[in-house]
């Protein structure tokens, strides 16, 4: 596409949280947003004329209405029309192999795989944190791939889309709830396929009563890892990871340690911070990001840029 071109985006539920997201950060870019009028936002044939009008559509979409989605971009295509790239936004087929990971600061040719993929699914909110904080350990490692792992984290109501926002803004939902307990959370297949890791990790989700934030936390015995690490040898790494030529717009930044972590995410924009807190023998990794930033419409907007050519946006001013 030459660079004069406004490139097309259809938002395929861009009326839900993560659409309408996508759409505000879409305003600040050089691009077209087509939009279909409310009343027929679910209707197939306006759909299918927007899916050929367009350069990329972003699904945002529950699972299943993603997957219907594909199966009329697969009828578009095997009939000769032409299809658009997706960015899907839903957890239908983050590890399938036809489709690129969108978490660009995955390894250092990562952001050049979803520059080129017809078919790229933004990674989910909480899976956006967890692997940050374990592949690298994994692949250097520093982990066993079948080490065991627990994971806890909390996100704001927002990442429960329209419906928990819903509960918890008119009906006050609870205040803390974990959830997903029967530990068999969505993001797990994700998880252990980008961070490289054998053994299903235990990971406890949880929902506050506040709109959006999230903290993932993963603690560890160093002592119980062969090759004890201090907790300056894993920031070391980490840096020398996110803070890599190779990651130049600063979506994920290393911290210094601290005592105390709260939610509050009005400052990041939509980066992600990883921490490494502890002492000598124990450490807890936590990444803290906005559900809806990083780990949903700011992943989307990096990797639409990276799709387009477009001039990537700083995470942080
Ligand atoms: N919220 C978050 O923090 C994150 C969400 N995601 C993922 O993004 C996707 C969207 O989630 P979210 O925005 O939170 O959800 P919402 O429930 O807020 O929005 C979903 C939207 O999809 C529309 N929709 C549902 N079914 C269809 C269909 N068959 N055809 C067309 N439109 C349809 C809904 O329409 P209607 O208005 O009629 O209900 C709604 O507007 C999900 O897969 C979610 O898991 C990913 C990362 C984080
Ligand atoms: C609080 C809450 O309910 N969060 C959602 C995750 C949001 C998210 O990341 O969804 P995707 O996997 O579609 O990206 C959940 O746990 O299902």
């Amino acid at each position: 596409m030459s660079k004069l071109t406004r490139p097309k985006i259809f938002i395929d539920g861009e009326a839900g949280t993560t659409g309408l997201e996508i759409k505000n950060r879409l305003k600040a870019l050089p691009v077209d947003v087509l939009s279909i009028a409310s009343e027929f936002r679910k209707d197939e044939h306006a759909r299918k004329e927007h899916y050929t009008q367009a350069d990329l559509v972003v699904l945002c979409l529950p699972d299943e209405a993603s997957r219907e989605a594909i199966t009329l971009w697969q009828g578009l295509k095997a009939e000769g029309s032409s299809v658009p790239r997706i960015l899907d936004a839903s957890s239908a087929f983050r590890t399938h192999p036809d489709w690129v990971y969108g978490f660009a600061e995955l390894s250092e040719n990562q952001a050049k795989y979803i520059a080129q993929a017809p078919l790229v699914a933004n990674p989910g909110c909480y899976a956006t944190g967890v692997i940050a904080l374990l592949a690298p350990l994994v692949k250097n490692g520093l982990i066993p791939a079948d080490f065991p792992l627990h994971i806890n984290a909390i996100s704001g109501y927002s990442g429960g889309g329209k419906t928990m926002i819903a509960d918890h803004q008119h009906n006050h939902g609870p205040d803390f709830e974990l959830y997903a307990l029967q530990l068999n959370h969505k993001h797990i297949p994700e998880i252990m396929h980008y961070s490289g890791l054998t053994r299903k990790p235990v990971f406890v989700p949880s929902v506050g009563h506040f709109l959006k934030g999230m903290i993932v936390s993963i603690p560890l015995h160093l002592d119980t890892l062969s090759a004890h690490p201090s907790l300056e040898n894993l920031s070391t790494l980490f840096s020398n990871i996110y803070n890599h030529p190779h990651n130049p717009h600063h979506y994920v930044r290393v911290c210094p340690s601290t005592s105390r972590l709260n939610v509050d995410v009005s400052h990041l924009a939509d980066a992600m911070e990883i921490h490494v807190h502890g002492n000598e023998n124990q450490a807890v990794l936590t990444a803290k990001l906005d559900n809806l930033g990083k780990g949903a419409a700011g992943a989307a907007v990096q990797n639409i840029s990276l799709m387009l050519d477009l001039e990537q946006v700083p995470a942080f001013s």
